[in-house]
């Protein structure tokens, strides 16, 4: 069976103030004792919030942005480069969230070109993809995610520093999450396509996480999935709800993979 390390990342949006962050830190994720060792858990704060998170987390919880900017740093007003998240110190970025896609156009094209830009900089990316409702119910879903890798594709020159995240648009913030069932398929289906498109090594290695309306209610059931190694979780990340789907995952860890795996 495969031993990849599960993967919990904590996707904050565009939610809190410095009071919530400062709340959030300590007194949700500093006081949970599993080992990370065996989960890897990544938080990912509003731009404004980075480095305030940094500060106040435990050095095994990673600090994430959400996002990041097509060009360098320079004469672009408003935008955030790949190079300030760098020189922050950070290691991660998220790109390809469907809000960013649907909300700010980012096409499949855009995303691949930030992922490549993040990438060539060094730093590892959560790269988001998903149907939307009107794709589920026409039964194109694998046909959308094969699109979506397809195009990611383009822009991975390094898939030990990929994380992909299964995100089905019509379970985001909908309270309606994938049962483990339809996880699983697209999630084989993800490894399948690796296979094929990439190599058998990355298939087995690359994390497959899913995201849309995890809780602390379904987190168990999800991450029983052979293929499910992980979660991309908004709304609950905010709440004490987060330290028990990260203690739920760290225990199915030890069910599935008794010897850490990295
Ligand atoms: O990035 C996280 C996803 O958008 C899921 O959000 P949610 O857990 O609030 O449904």
């Amino acid at each position: 069976m495969a031993r990849r390390q599960f993967f919990v990342g904590g996707n904050w949006k565009s939610n809190g103030t410095q009071a919530s962050v400062r709340e959030l830190c300590e007194q949700v994720l500093n006081s949970t004792s599993i080992d990370f060792s065996r989960v890897q858990v990544v938080v990912a704060p509003a731009f404004i919030f980075l480095q305030f998170a940094r500060s106040l987390l435990r050095p095994n919880i990673a600090v994430s942005a959400q996002n990041c900017s097509l060009t360098g740093s320079g004469p672009f007003t408003g935008e955030v480069a790949v190079e300030h998240i760098v020189d922050l110190g950070l290691n991660w970025t998220i790109l390809g969230h469907s809000e960013r896609r649907n909300l700010y156009g980012e096409t499949d094209d855009i995303v691949s070109k930030k992922v490549n830009r993040a990438l060539a900089h060094g730093l590892s990316v959560i790269a988001c993809f998903g149907e939307n409702l009107q794709e589920r119910k026409s039964g194109i879903t694998l046909d959308v995610v094969a699109r979506q890798l397809d195009s990611l594709k383009k822009g991975i020159i390094d898939w030990n520093k990929v994380v992909l995240a299964y995100e089905p648009v019509w379970a985001i913030g909908t309270g309606i999450n994938a049962t483990p069932e339809q996880a699983q398929e697209v999630h084989a289906m993800i490894r399948n396509w690796l296979s094929t498109n990439v190599s058998a090594e990355v298939a087995e290695r690359t994390r497959v996480i899913y995201g849309g309306s995890v809780t602390d209610q379904n987190a168990a059931q999800l991450i029983s999935k052979n293929d499910v190694d992980g979660f991309l979780v908004g709304g609950a990340s905010l709440k004490p709800a987060f330290r028990v789907i990260l203690e739920v995952t760290n225990t199915q860890h030890l069910n599935q993979f008794p010897y850490p795996c990295i």
